[in-house]
């Protein structure tokens, strides 16, 4: 799954980028045989626009707003950094999936609540797979930690630096989704 995330882009032209991000990945997806999910991140106008999925945070449009505009086949992430955060998702009842973090504190990102740490990514993982709900982590993750992160039971790993920042992207996404793959519980 790839995430379109810009902060800076103005509408139009961050919708020209999502649009060219979906194209790739449709392309690149029929190469192998396989789905390649892109998701935008806030802007659900844009979402809307390209027949893409969305993410949005504690302060952005309520997930029960998006999925109205979305409609029931759009899959709708919330970010999540505490207990009574997921609470308020799972009673809102909108949502797909739950964006857990920071894990640990990162550069990418520093405007967040406090670091959850692996205990709590666990205990929040169990609440939402209770409810229904997907659990992926996100912050600070990278292909020393992926391991730990896996063994909590969470679904997935987000990263921005560890792909975005590498040298060699390519192998980089390998070398995190086998560390991530090998290490969850059976
Ligand atoms: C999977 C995932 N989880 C959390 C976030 C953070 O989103 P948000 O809270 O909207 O913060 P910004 O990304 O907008 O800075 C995410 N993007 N993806
Ligand atoms: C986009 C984002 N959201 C976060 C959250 O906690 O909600 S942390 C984050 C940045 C993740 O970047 P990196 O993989 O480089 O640490």
């Amino acid at each position: 799954m790839i995430q379109v995330r810009d902060k800076d882009l103005d509408d139009d032209a961050f919708v020209e980028l999502a649009r060219q991000v979906r194209d790739v990945a449709r392309e690149v997806g029929e190469q192998h045989g396989r789905e390649i999910t892109v998701i935008v991140n806030d802007r659900v106008e844009a979402a809307r626009e390209l027949g893409l999925d969305v993410h949005v945070g504690q302060g952005d449009m309520p997930a029960s707003q998006v999925r109205e505009l979305l409609g029931a086949e759009a899959i709708i992430g919330v970010s999540v950094s505490n207990a009574e955060q997921l609470e308020g998702v799972i009673a809102e009842g909108s949502a797909d999936v739950v964006g857990i973090g920071p894990i640990w504190n990162t550069a990418t990102k520093t405007d967040t609540d406090p670091a959850v740490g692996l205990e709590q990514l666990a205990s929040l993982t169990t609440r939402a797979h209770e409810a229904g709900i997907v659990a992926v982590a996100i912050g600070g993750i990278s292909i020393r930690n992926a391991s730990e992160v896996a063994a909590t039971g969470c679904d997935g790993i987000c990263v921005v630096s560890a792909i975005a920042g590498s040298e060699d992207p390519a192998t980089s996404a390998t070398f995190l989704r086998r560390e991530f793959v090998m290490n969850q519980p059976l």
